[in-house]
């Protein structure tokens, strides 16, 4: 029987798994990535480690299913988008990976839409610090030896792609996140690659997620004990890989993303782009399809954060404590931007903020603060959807956070829509690369490999809470706005 492998370059971690040509998994693996802070606002991982955390994985999954794993026919890759990995003509990589939740790049973005006022049409969103083109403007200012030796620009996936066929391909999808893609015509934009002061020919090249985009070369399946006919497909972004596992692929198809990062996902038949509010319009990783996308910068990662900071590092463990524990301090707002934000601030330099402390005030009720705050800010990405004319009566919801149920019927309540929870929602990202492996190397039709897994529970938001909700989350915008000026550097 044929077998797929999906890779997820995550944020926290490389995460793999095996399944067969019934996309049942054979085993699964996640090996943890180290993330690095040096300056403020800045974050950036080696992309040497991304590779050696790949290697690690495949390993385990040769060991876990030996038959399965030579049997493998094709492999999806997805992962982290934005990051920007920079390489010489020797193939060396010139610096650390700049990541998607780096906020260096201010400046820059203002730079790029003064040269390109059609921006946000064209690449489907304004220039915010995360995305690729900026940063590439801030290396040339502040790093211009380093700019002038750029040979090569990948993403972080497409640089594992490298590894693994030799060959320099990235996929719409994320290419859609870099602010050089032209989304209508997928394509680069020749004038926003050349704003960037960029050679085109450093572009990799573009395929569609469920294309195949070559196979793998022969030292790489030497190393990992793989056929060299092994096909590599384009595979995704991560949102839109995320989209491709829960079978979100359909125009009005929704879900919620809780890893690291938070997405709030949309399908879209036709290009709608709607800048104004910050929301991402992106190529999907199939053909013909987009989606528009509200990203915000702290996801679960604001809970794991919390958990690390209380001393619990179960969060299985804290979260059941919450739950038996009635709130002490019911006006505690936090304010997740620990990272800064995305949709709907674009605030690079907002920070994580509890207000209302008092001494009543327990761990427990610092917990329900961060997860209302999480919560809260995908009630406003659910806002800017709404300004941009999405409005989704029902949701999927995937990423570490979807393991919680307690927080799955806070987001219903906070959202007032039904959250649908699928088999398997938490295997994300790579379970959606395998899928793009399996259309890559069958060509079987989307509708049969794309499909919702099923459902394990469906959680209805409760009327009442929603709108207690409601009068919490115009205090907790109300919090941000008075903030905002005292967020800015001076
Ligand atoms: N039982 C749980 N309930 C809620 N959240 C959880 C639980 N276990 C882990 N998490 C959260 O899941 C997050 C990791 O999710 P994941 O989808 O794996 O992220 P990524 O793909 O960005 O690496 C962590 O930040 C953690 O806060
Ligand atoms: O910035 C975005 C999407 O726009 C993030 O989705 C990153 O792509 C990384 O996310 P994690 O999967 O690591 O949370």
């Amino acid at each position: 029987m044929a077998c797929y492998i999906g890779i997820d370059i995550g944020t926290s971690a490389v995460k793999a798994l095996l399944i067969d040509e019934n996309q049942f998994v054979l085993a699964e693996t996640d090996v943890a990535l180290p993330i690095s802070r040096p300056h403020p606002l800045w974050s950036e991982q080696d992309p040497e480690d991304w590779w050696q955390a790949t290697e690690k994985a495949l390993r385990t999954l040769k060991d876990a299913a030996p038959a399965a794993y030579a049997a493998t026919v094709a492999i999806g890759l997805s992962g982290q988008m934005h990051g920007a990995v920079l390489m010489d003509k020797a193939d060396r990589v010139l610096r650390p990976a700049i990541l998607w939740n780096d906020g260096r790049s201010h400046a820059e973005c203002t730079a790029l839409e003064h040269r390109v006022p059609d921006l946000g049409q064209i690449a489907g969103v304004p220039a915010m610090p995360g995305f690729t083109a900026p940063k590439l403007l801030w290396v040339a200012r502040h790093e211009p030896e380093t700019f002038a030796e750029i040979a090569h620009v990948l993403l972080p996936k497409d640089y594992v792609r490298f590894r693994l066929t030799g060959a320099y391909v990235s996929e719409m999808s994320d290419a859609a996140g870099t602010l050089w893609l032209d989304e209508a015509e997928r394509r680069w934009s020749p004038e926003i690659v050349a704003a960037t002061g960029l050679d085109p020919a450093v572009m990799p090249r573009l395929v569609e997620g469920s294309d195949a985009a070559g196979t793998l070369s022969a030292k790489a399946a030497a190393a990992l004990g793989l056929d060299p006919k092994v096909i590599v497909a384009g595979g995704a972004g991560d949102a839109a890989a995320g989209g491709i596992g829960i079978g979100a692929v359909d125009e009005g198809d929704a879900f919620i993303s809780l890893g690291t990062s938070g997405q709030y996902f949309v399908v879209n038949e036709t290009y709608r782009p709607y800048p104004a509010a910050y929301v991402h319009t992106f190529a999907h990783a199939l053909p013909g399809r987009w989606f528009q996308m509200a990203a915000m910068l702290n996801g679960a990662s604001a809970l794991a954060w919390a958990a690390q900071l209380v001393g619990e590092a179960d969060i299985g463990k804290l979260l059941a404590r919450v739950e038996a524990t009635p709130a002490k301090n019911s006006e505690l707002l936090f304010l997740p931007y620990l990272a800064g934000e995305r949709t709907p601030h674009n605030d690079p330099y907002a920070r994580g903020v509890f207000f209302g402390l008092d001494p009543a005030t327990e761990t427990t009720d610092l917990i329900r603060a961060v997860l209302e705050g999480v919560a809260f800010s995908f009630a406003d990405a659910q806002s800017a959807l709404a300004t941009a004319g999405t409005r989704p009566k029902q949701m999927g919801a995937i990423g570490g956070g979807a393991k919680s149920p307690l927080w799955m019927k806070m987001f219903a309540d906070v959202l007032g829509v039904q959250i649908v929870l699928h088999e398997g929602g938490a295997k994300g990202p790579a379970f959606g690369a395998a899928r793009l492996a399996i259309l890559a190397a069958t060509g079987q039709s989307t509708a049969s490999v794309c499909t919702a897994p099923p459902i394990n529970a469906t959680i209805d938001p409760d009327p009442a809470a929603t709108a207690r909700y409601a009068e919490k989350i115009e205090r907790f915008r109300r919090l941000y706005k008075v903030l905002k000026p005292e967020f800015a550097p001076r």
